[in-house]
């Protein structure tokens, strides 16, 4: 589905990833772990189109996708979900949703902002859908909410239903888990199984280490920049390298 093909990056002196080959298999969870500084961060950032690969290639369903910028790669079906929640504060929950349908609709967001008489029917197709995605996603009861008030977890669900309202082939998610407390980040975990089930390959850069070796069916571990295994979440534990580097850390 994503095939990173030899990727490098520098920053100036310093090289924060080399030689980075792995492929997200579809229909995959694919976790990417490794400590502090070890290059994750930049490899989304490739992979999600914020910077160029310094050497190497990224490719989508068979398609280099290394020079197009972030909106290009969603037009693909390439949607990423950010740490730091990025929400319209302002708006409802269910507005929040809306606006990611919009950008995917025919009529767009000039001809729905006006009410043209003919986006009417458009217009009640999309909220009909904002509703079922914030049933998918558990937060139906918070549709009217403002969601500037809502709590950090019911804050990381709704970005999530935002994500999925761009119908996503491959969704990028950086950190899920962060901030939440045990009983959302278990929330979190039947969630992103349930959009597996649909079909959507996700893939994710993550800390914590239970929710991985929990739902993932592939991880991706680096350390200084470099790979330093792939495998099942079994195979990952069993690895002495792995739990040298990183495991023994903890
Ligand atoms: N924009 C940048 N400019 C210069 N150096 C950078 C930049 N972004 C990352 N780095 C460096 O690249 C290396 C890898 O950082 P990165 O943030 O990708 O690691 P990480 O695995 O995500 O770490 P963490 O788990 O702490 O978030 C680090 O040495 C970091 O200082």
């Amino acid at each position: 589905m994503l095939n990173l093909n030899g990727i490098g990056k520098r920053f100036g002196g310093l090289t924060a990833l080399e030689g980075i080959s792995f492929n997200v298999g579809k229909g995959s969870i694919t976790g990417i772990i490794g400590p502090n500084g070890a290059g994750k961060t930049t490899l989304f950032n490739i992979a999600t189109g914020i910077y160029p690969p310094s050497s190497g290639a990224v490719l989508l369903e068979g398609k280099d996708i290394s020079k197009l910028p972030p909106e290009g790669r969603a037009h693909l079906g390439l949607v990423r979900t950010f740490q730091n929640i990025e929400l319209f504060g302002k708006m409802t929950v269910l507005e929040n949703v809306m606006v990611g349908l919009h950008t995917q609709s025919s009529s767009g967001m000039f001809a729905c902002a006006f009410r043209m008489p003919w986006q009417m029917g458009e217009e009640k197709r999309i909220r009909a859908r904002a509703h079922e995605l914030l049933e998918f996603v558990g937060i139906p009861e918070l549709a009217g909410v403002e969601a500037g008030t809502l709590p950090f977890g019911k804050g990381r669900l709704l970005e999530i239903a935002r994500a999925m309202a761009l119908e996503p082939k491959l969704l990028l998610m950086d950190e899920p888990a962060a901030g939440l407390n045990s009983s959302e980040t278990a929330e979190l975990a039947d969630l992103i199984k349930k959009i597996r089930d649909l079909g959507i390959t996700v893939a994710l850069v993550e800390h914590d280490m239970d929710l991985v070796m929990d739902i993932c069916d592939q991880l991706v571990v680096l350390n200084l920049g470099t790979m330093l295994a792939e495998g099942t979440p079994r195979e990952i534990q069993d690895n002495q390298a792995v739990i040298t580097a990183y495991l023994g850390e903890e």
